[in-house]
């Protein structure tokens, strides 16, 4: 049983958020703690989901983990480094994507892992296909379990070229995190370059790693035998940041992000500006704000970094609902991110999704049956509904469709906001919104009351 969230739309957000470390690399870079000889400090960690699972995976295999309880620093010693009970590894199924990163840290450090089956947002199929084909390349051993994997390397874990079909943020740090303790040289083309793996980067090669990033895609990763912790503060999650501007903009509101970074954001920025959207960058932050006049429509592709990030879009499709005239939206990261678009349409707007390329270039999904394309005709006067959150990015556009609407939403499942949205209701109300918390009612079967 959850938490019910029912919401008073209409009231513009308007104050200040703080933004911590991105979900997209923390937990990441807590797994790399486990690739060093000492203890890794890491700073400006935020309270959410994944850091919680990754913490406690981290523990099952003796690493020690202690949260500085004025800074929220996390130290992980990784000395005692031991095998899990597969048993206890099991209680983490389903609970994120971040486990089959253990693969390489765990065998270079205890020869052997137990991977559980992963969660995640449920926006796709997610297979792990590229993932376990260059840990075989490095001389891995995959044996599937119930539950889950297990994964072991006899004869050791050497240096390989790599290729990625597609520049897969994860599959591209399973070889960050499996190289740099294999031996040899490792050459990966194809690969991911997200803000967050630059961040994962700097992370290893403070603890004394070799990597080169090249131009085209290329990482060059040379094995070093040992490596030390590190001490590092997480970059900021811009795709939280991203939200909170979209929030500013639903609800005709102001919202100052207080450690957003351009440099992270250059594609939303551009795309926020043509979308009438406005925005002051300083030294600490970014203000967003909704300036008045009419929102303009838009064409949009999601893309791999440099493009405009998938994790973006869904808050930024609620907005377009309020522009005048017809925007499309062409998902070409994930074949099934457009789910959350049936509470919007229950709430007034006009979105129909198709299954063609309705971008400039097609697509992985165009030929294969997917609705990855949405036509967004607006603007459209969002009316309050009952929500079932269904992820994390689709739940927060739900939130702040609710919170613009007219009239009152109640909405359950908003746990799953926790899984990317640090204290998310204290941030809504810091910045005025009305709504109130109460827990779901139990639902009895019928003849027994
Ligand atoms: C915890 C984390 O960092 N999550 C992010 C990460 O997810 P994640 O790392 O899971 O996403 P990927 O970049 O790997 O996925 C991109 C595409 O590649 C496909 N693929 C991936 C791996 C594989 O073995 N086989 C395969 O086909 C996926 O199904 C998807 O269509 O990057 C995504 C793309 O920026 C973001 O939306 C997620 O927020
Ligand atoms: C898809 C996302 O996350 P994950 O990969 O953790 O499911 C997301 O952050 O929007």
């Amino acid at each position: 049983m959850g938490n019910v969230l029912t919401i008073r739309g209409g009231v513009p957000l308007n104050g200040k958020v703080s933004v911590r470390g991105a979900k997209n690399l923390v937990p990441k870079a807590m797994v790399a703690s486990l690739l060093g000889n000492t203890p890794s400090v890491l700073r400006n960690v935020p309270e959410i989901k994944d850091v919680e699972v990754v913490t406690s995976l981290l523990r099952l295999h003796g690493v020690e983990v202690t949260k500085d309880p004025v800074t929220g620093d996390l130290t992980m010693d990784p000395s005692a480094a031991k095998m899990a009970q597969s048993k206890d590894i099991d209680a983490h199924a389903g609970d994120s994507r971040i486990p089959i990163l253990f693969c390489g840290p765990l065998m270079h450090s205890i020869g052997e892992a137990f991977i559980p089956d992963l969660g995640g947002c449920k926006i796709g199929d997610r297979p792990i296909d590229y993932h376990l084909q260059v840990l075989r390349n490095f001389g891995a051993v995959v044996d599937k379990r119930p539950g889950g994997i297990s994964i072991s390397a006899p004869k050791g874990l050497h240096g390989a070229k790599l290729s990625l079909p597609y520049p897969s943020v994860g599959a591209t740090e399973q070889v960050l995190l499996t190289a740099i303790r294999a031996e040899g040289i490792t050459e990966l083309s194809g690969a991911a370059v997200e803000p967050e793996i630059m961040d994962l980067i700097a992370v290893l090669q403070k603890m004394g790693a070799i990597i080169t990033v090249q131009t085209d895609r290329v990482i060059r990763i040379e094995g070093v035998r040992e490596l030390t912790g590190y001490n590092h503060k997480a970059i900021s999650d811009r795709n939280e940041t991203a939200s909170w501007a979209s929030a500013a903009l639903v609800t005709q509101g102001d919202i100052y992000v207080e450690g957003a970074r351009q440099l992270d954001l250059t594609a939303f920025l551009n795309t926020y500006r043509k979308v009438g959207g406005a925005f002051d960058v300083d030294d600490d932050g970014i203000r967003f704000y909704h300036p008045g006049g009419p929102l303009k429509p838009l064409v949009l592709e999601t893309d791999v970094h440099p493009g405009f990030m998938t994790d973006w879009q869904q808050p930024l499709v609620v907005a377009l609902t309020q522009a005048s005239g017809v925007s499309i939206v062409h998902e070409t990261v994930y074949e099934n991110r457009f789910g959350f678009t049936e509470a919007l349409i229950r709430m007034g707007a006009n979105i129909q999704v198709h299954r063609e390329c309705l971008g400039s270039v097609p697509c992985r999904f165009g030929q294969r049956n997917f609705l990855h394309s949405a036509v967004i005709s607006g603007p459209t006067q969002l009316r309050g509904a009952d929500i079932d959150i269904p992820d994390l990015r689709g739940g927060f556009s739900h939130l702040i469709a609710a919170l613009a609407a007219e009239g009152t939403s109640r909405v359950t499942g908003i746990e799953l906001i926790n899984r990317g949205y640090e204290r998310f209701q204290d941030k809504l109300e810091g910045l005025g919104a009305d709504f109130d918390i109460t827990e779901e009612a139990p639902v009895f079967a019928a003849g027994l009351l």
